[in-house]
């Protein structure tokens, strides 16, 4: 478990200080996908590497499984340091070297390994990420996503507990992305891997996050199950995010109802519920019309959610209304 308390950072610069990140408490815990998400300078960057301290904090403390971190020594850090692998926009690869070079790197810098048991441990990493075949091949010689895949078999190297992810796949295309992400899913639940992940992009976070943290200017503003902030999202960066997820221009939406007569509700169905035959059956007992304005079906990690933006006209509207809330569904009054 990794726990942040009053941690917060202030970078100097010719004599000026700037507040990167404000004290914040935060508790990620173990074997969770946890993300974070902020526009660029929010302070996401230095959060995430206050964690293995490649940023110092300016104040409070970092605890990772119960050890203070922050009063580790030289030594202390290093093997620290190994138990957490780290991930990046760029890559960071050796040109100069070899695939399976650049994967055994850390084991060869920690100085405790025979070549025999390097070698072994690299043909399983490169089994595991799916390259096998390019062991030999230069960084120069692969795709971005073949890349990365390099990038994360070198982090797990040395069988970390955490993973810490900076911008994974911001430089990918969305397939590519797709195909990273499920591989980040799937080391989270066969190795238990704790993640810790940052990203500008509210449909990663979907994706593969259990829990996400919303920062904006050196805060967090927003944190709570993905579901919750997703589908309810309270501060105005947050909703920002997920209607640029979404791609719903809010004023273009609200327009377009002006042509539409009726009462118009917006339902969230979670689970279950998203399949369950609902508005059929409540149009049937209250003789209300609907008309299907809008809507979505698509999954939180492995959670179906549909949002449906619907005008109801004709028959006992109020009644209609009153059935769907005491269903499993959130609804909201978008015009009386
Ligand atoms: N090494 C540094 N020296 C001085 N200021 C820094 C340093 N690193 C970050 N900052 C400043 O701290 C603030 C937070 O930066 P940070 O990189 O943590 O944000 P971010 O949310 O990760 O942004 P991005 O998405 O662009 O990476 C910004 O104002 C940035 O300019």
């Amino acid at each position: 478990m990794i726990e942040l308390r009053q941690a917060g950072k202030t970078y100097r610069v010719d004599g000026r200080d700037i507040p990167a990140l404000q004290p914040t408490d935060l508790r990620v815990e173990r074997g969770e996908i946890f993300g974070l998400i902020g526009h660029s300078g929010a302070g996401k960057s230095t959060l995430l590497r206050l964690i293995n301290r490649l940023e110092e904090p300016s104040a409070g403390r970092i605890v990772v499984d119960g050890e203070d971190v922050t009063a580790l020594d030289a030594a202390g850090l290093r093997a620290f340091r190994r138990r957490v692998g780290m991930i990046f926009q760029h890559f960071n690869l050796l040109s100069s070297k070899t695939v399976a070079d650049n994967i055994g790197m850390p084991l060869k810098l920690a100085g405790s390994f025979s070549r025999r048991q390097i070698a072994e441990r690299v043909d399983s990493l490169l089994a595991r990420v799916g390259l096998e075949a390019h062991a030999g091949k230069y960084p120069a010689q692969l795709s971005g996503g073949q890349k990365q895949r390099v990038g994360i078999a070198r982090a797990l190297a040395t069988e970390p507990k955490i993973l810490l992810c900076d911008e994974a796949t911001s430089a990918l295309d969305p397939q590519t992305t797709a195909q990273v992400l499920q591989l980040l899913d799937g080391i989270n639940r066969e190795l238990g891997l704790t993640i810790v992940l940052i990203t500008h992009e509210m449909d990663v976070i979907r994706r593969v996050c259990d829990r996400v943290a919303v920062m904006d200017a050196g805060r967090i503003v927003e944190l709570g199950p993905v579901g919750d902030v997703f589908l309810h999202p309270q501060h105005p960066t947050t909703r920002r995010f997920v209607l640029e997820a979404e791609q719903i221009d809010e004023h273009e939406q609200r327009a377009d109802f002006a042509h539409v007569a009726g009462r118009i509700l917006r339902l969230t169905f979670r689970g279950e519920a998203t399949y369950a035959p609902l508005l059929g059956t409540v149009a049937r007992e209250t003789g209300v019309d609907f008309s299907i304005l809008a809507g979505r079906i698509d999954h939180i990690k492995d959670t179906p959610y549909g949002q449906l933006t619907i005008a109801l006209v004709g028959g006992d509207i109020d009644a209609a209304q009153h059935r769907l809330a005491a269903a499993e569904v959130h609804l909201e009054v978008l015009r009386a």
